[in-house]
């Protein structure tokens, strides 16, 4: 079953300059598949408009989830509400509600499912507290439920995040550059967490990365965008540091950048250098 469908997807923000050319899609459900491409390149543009808060230029162009249409032709769809349901999203920042709980942020993903009055006063029930619970637990921060928000790491934002898709019952996580600004240590633990809700529970993951090392590690099926094209989709194992040279150039050398930074810059200092 397809969980994604992009058809002649067009963005234009100035004229001249299309930051997504005539994109076309598809990704199966239970898929998790990395988004990569240097910075400017349209990862970030490609996710708002799957997950409708962007709308394409006004031609011929289809985004459909879990063959619901998410937009056409420039216009929202009818079903976007209903289909939104089914998708979580987690960004590179400001995920959270600062001022809120961990647990209350997580129940956030229940919004949709229960009356608008009892969201609005953050009346949530004992089974509801529950469910957030049990997906903090999943992610490992259910220790922190009651913390304020801001006073969590990035990465325990981010997980924290993924336990709100988790507790809205997403069927498709679309995550936008989600370890961007973390260590790798914590990094890891935020793709682990994405890997396992695609293994145990079969949701299709499409997640943007700007270093190629961690799509090879977590992600079966690479896309590769660049000016807002896709030039390479496939088996994640055959992007090697010679076929981005061949697609990237000299921007292959940032998309190659995590695998640097792991590495010691400095092991000792040369003999001439100690006075
Ligand atoms: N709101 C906007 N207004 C004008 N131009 C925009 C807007 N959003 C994105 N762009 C342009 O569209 C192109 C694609 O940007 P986008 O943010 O999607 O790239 P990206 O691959 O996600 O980059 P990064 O990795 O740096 O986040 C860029 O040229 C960018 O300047």
């Amino acid at each position: 079953m397809v969980a994604i469908k992009v058809t002649g997807l067009n963005k234009t923000f100035t004229k001249g300059k299309k930051a997504l050319n005539s994109l076309d899609l598809q990704i199966d459900r239970g898929e998790m598949v990395a988004l990569i491409g240097a910075s400017g390149s349209g990862k970030s543009t490609l996710i708002r408009h799957i997950s409708g808060l962007m709308k394409s230029d006004s031609d011929n162009s289809k985004i459909e989830v879990l063959h619901q249409t998410i937009q056409e032709n420039g216009k929202l769809g009818r079903g976007v509400r209903a289909a939104r349901s089914d998708v979580g999203v987690v960004f590179q920042q400001f995920n959270l509600v600062n001022r809120l709980s961990v647990l209350t942020n997580v129940l956030v993903g229940l919004l949709g499912q229960i009356p608008r009055w009892r969201g609005t006063l953050g009346l949530f029930t004992r089974a509801e507290k529950m469910i957030a619970m049990k997906a903090l637990a999943r992610v490992g921060i259910d220790n922190l439920a009651e913390q304020r928000s801001s006073t969590l790491s990035g990465g325990q934002q981010q997980r924290a995040a993924i336990a709100r898709a988790i507790t809205q019952g997403a069927q498709v996580i679309l995550a936008d550059e989600p370890i961007a600004s973390l260590d790798p240590s914590s990094a890891r633990k935020v793709m682990d967490t994405l890997e396992n809700v695609n293994k145990e529970d079969g949701v299709t993951v499409l997640v943007s990365l700007h270093q190629v090392d961690y799509a090879l590690r977590y992600c079966p099926r690479t896309i590769a965008m660049r000016n807002g094209e896709i030039i390479f989709d496939g088996d994640s194992k055959r992007l090697t540091p010679k076929l981005l040279e061949q697609l990237y150039g000299d921007d292959s050398l940032e998309l190659l950048g995590s695998k640097q930074q792991e590495e010691p810059v400095v092991t000792s200092l040369p003999e001439q250098a100690v006075a």
